[in-house]
């Protein structure tokens, strides 16, 4: 199996660019600078005496009902639908609006369970001076999606009610109770760029991640990358869920039969791809590519934005990710939790670089050792005895 360049442009060329947002992008929003199945013993605990089936379903429906929102706004982005957050990284109505819908889904799907979510944005910005147009706008985009849908038979939310959906995601998560985990755009670089983005949905329990449902609205549903499986079928729109134990599956976003899905079988590493961030400031591409020349990977990297990465690794679209945030940066639970069981369900791991479980019970951090990398369990060892002589050299050059 291999993938080119060519083999994955089609993955890009195949939604519609935004050209209103990349100037805005440009202008005003960058940072600052065939598997089995291996549950771990703990999970399988938790397993064993709870479903998750009730959970799983109202996760599935509030991914879809936010991605119904995403595309919308995507198609249509305008200026002022974009904020600066205090780290001036940008945040749309979109992230918002997802947010909200997600929190009123998951609150109406289960009212009789205690409620708790760990999520990425908050409403501090929204109650300032001036953003009571943002506000607005994100009010009718969460009305105007909830109706189109027809499931939910509710009044008109007012832009109060938006606020406090919104807030109930300031939980802190830990490792006693349930917390949901809700990265309402993972990648919204990505999406401003009308490219690739998630909305990435995780149920921890007892500080282990008990299932995830990643919405893809812009990945294709046929797999890319391998020769031997190319596709006519040009349609986008992927939602992967799992539950521990139980496997990952990957059904249209549009509506149709889910299917389960796995992880690369490949045990070559020449014929293993990997994937790395779109964005060369979330990741160290130059280090990705010294430890996959030295594993004798042929392919370039295929690049594209948030946790779509694992959802097309699940399926084995590609068999390696590799991520290494420069020095200083701490990775959030939300832009993992989702991707991480979907990957494990369908026979892959995911660690950090000393090779360690990544561990989602530690509040809103993941504490880890150096980066992120995600495989199959047949390159696992030899990734990171490369990746680990990789960081010995740059150690002793430095
Ligand atoms: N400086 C950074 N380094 C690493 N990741 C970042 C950085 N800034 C934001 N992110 C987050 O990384 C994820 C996207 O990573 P990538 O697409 O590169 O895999 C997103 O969750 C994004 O947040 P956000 O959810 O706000 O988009
Ligand atoms: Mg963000
Ligand atoms: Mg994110
Ligand atoms: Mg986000």
């Amino acid at each position: 199996m291999s993938i080119s360049r060519s083999r994955v442009e089609p993955i890009f060329t195949l939604i519609p660019k935004i050209t209103t947002t990349k100037h805005l992008f440009v202008s005003f929003f960058f940072k600052n600078s065939s598997s089995s199945t291996f549950p771990s013993s703990s999970s399988l605990v938790i397993s064993s005496s709870m479903s998750y089936d009730k959970e799983l379903a109202a996760a599935r429906k509030a991914a879809s009902l936010a991605a119904r929102l995403c595309q919308k706004v995507q198609k249509a982005l305008v200026q002022s639908d974009v904020q600066s957050k205090s780290d001036r990284s940008p945040v749309t109505v979109a992230d918002y609006g997802s947010q909200a819908l997600v929190s009123f889904a998951l609150e109406r799907e289960l009212s009789s369970e205690p409620f708790s979510m760990v999520a990425e944005e908050d409403s501090a910005d929204l109650r300032k001076d001036g953003a009571q147009e943002m506000l607005e706008r994100i009010t009718k985009l969460v009305n105007d999606t909830i109706a189109s849908d027809g499931l939910y038979d509710v009044s008109t939310l007012s832009t109060k009610d938006v606020l406090t959906a919104i807030d109930s995601g300031k939980s802190k998560g830990g490792p006693n109770g349930r917390h949901w985990i809700l990265d309402p755009i993972d990648g919204t670089k990505g999406f401003l760029r009308g490219d690739q983005y998630a909305i990435a949905l995780a149920l921890l329990d007892e500080g282990k991640v008990v299932l995830g449902v990643l919405a893809c609205p812009n990945l294709p549903l046929a797999t890319f990358g391998n020769d031997d499986q190319q596709s006519s079928n040009n349609e986008v729109g992927c939602l992967f869920f799992a539950k521990v134990g139980a496997g990952t599956y990957m059904q249209p976003l549009g509506g149709g039969l889910p299917a389960k899905v796995h992880v690369s079988a490949v045990e070559n590493p020449e014929a293993a791809s990997f994937f790395e961030s779109y964005e060369a400031a979330h990741s160290l591409h130059d280090l990705s590519s010294s430890i996959a020349k030295k594993l004798g990977v042929k392919a370039p990297p295929v690049r594209i934005d948030s946790q779509a990465k694992y959802g097309a690794l699940s399926r084995g679209d590609g068999a390696i990710y590799l991520r290494f945030p420069h020095k200083g940066y701490r990775e959030k639970i939300w832009d993992h939790a989702a991707g991480c069981i979907i990957v494990t369900e369908a026979g892959g791991l995911a660690t950090d670089a000393a090779g360690n479980p990544l561990d989602f019970s530690k509040g809103k951090y993941l504490d880890l050792d150096t980066g992120i990398i995600v495989t199959n369990q047949k390159l696992m060892p030899l990734l990171l005895k490369v990746v680990r002589e990789t960081m010995e050299e740059i150690a002793s050059s430095s």
